[in-house]
């Protein structure tokens, strides 16, 4: 894992940014793995200033996003995928043809499941994979569990993540219980991963995921097996890591 210290959000996020817009650039038609909640948006903002800028250029980039709430079509103003719309796919030339989250409308879970696995493995796996991480150590909506998760699947969501969701909400009951999580197998088959975690909340749940033994209660510990991982962090976020790396 290559932990960069930021010092701040702004810096965070245009380190984020940058790393992002070199795969572009390298790959035009990259399949990046992309990433909800309220860390990314500083970077998807720094995207869209070099896309503005002439220096960018998704017409032939592919996304897959890692999680939908299950109930939420993409119309819902609370659906991650109009989540995605607004904070960077109607900013930029991307071809809608070309995205891709869960399909929160379809209810039948398997087959959503199913269907979401067979396009990401189509695809190739992500070159890039970008991960928030929930203050319980979860990656996408891949919360504490007994095993590491693989594909596509269900899952409810704890209390912990619906009262840390519910801020995006009115009300924590309209904080839908479950979601459609891309699995830490298909995270892991991303070729690079950057993960992105800013504050003092994140703090605890980043030395775990850096330090930490290698469990499924701390889903993002998972990460530590995998050759290709930058973890680009405020001060904050890295205050419980000093004299760690
Ligand atoms: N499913 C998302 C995760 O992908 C995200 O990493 C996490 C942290 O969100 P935030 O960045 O708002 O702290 O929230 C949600 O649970």
């Amino acid at each position: 894992m290559r932990i960069i210290n930021c010092h701040t959000y702004e810096a965070m996020s245009r380190k984020a940014a940058d790393i992002l817009a070199a795969q572009i650039q390298l790959k035009p038609n990259c399949v990046l793995g992309l990433a909800t909640g309220t860390t990314p948006i500083g970077a998807y903002q720094g995207l869209i200033k070099k896309y503005e800028s002439g220096s960018l250029d998704f017409s032939e980039v592919r996304t897959y996003n890692l999680d939908e709430y299950r109930g939420l079509t993409h119309e819902d103003p609370q659906s991650y995928h109009y989540f995605m719309n607004d904070q960077l796919f109607n900013h930029v030339n991307i071809d809608p043809a070309n995205v891709h989250v869960p399909d929160g409308a379809n209810t039948d879970a398997d087959a959503a499941c199913a269907d979401y696995d067979r396009m990401v493995a189509e695809a190739g796996y992500c070159d890039l994979q970008l991960l928030g991480i929930g203050r319980n150590g979860h990656i996408g909506f891949n919360e504490p569990a007994d095993e590491f998760s693989k594909g596509t699947h269900c899952v409810d969501l704890t209390e912990s993540t619906i009262e840390a969701n519910s801020r995006l909400f009115e009300k924590e009951e309209d904080v839908p219980r479950q979601a459609y999580t891309m699995g830490t197998q298909t995270i892991m088959n991303a070729r690079c991963i950057l993960v992105v975690a800013n504050g003092e909340n994140k703090a605890q749940a980043v030395r775990d995921m850096c330090f930490g033994p290698i469990v499924p209660t701390c889903p993002a510990s998972i990460l530590q097996l995998h050759p290709n991982v930058f973890v680009v962090c405020d001060d904050a976020a890295l205050s419980l890591c000093e004299g760690l790396y």
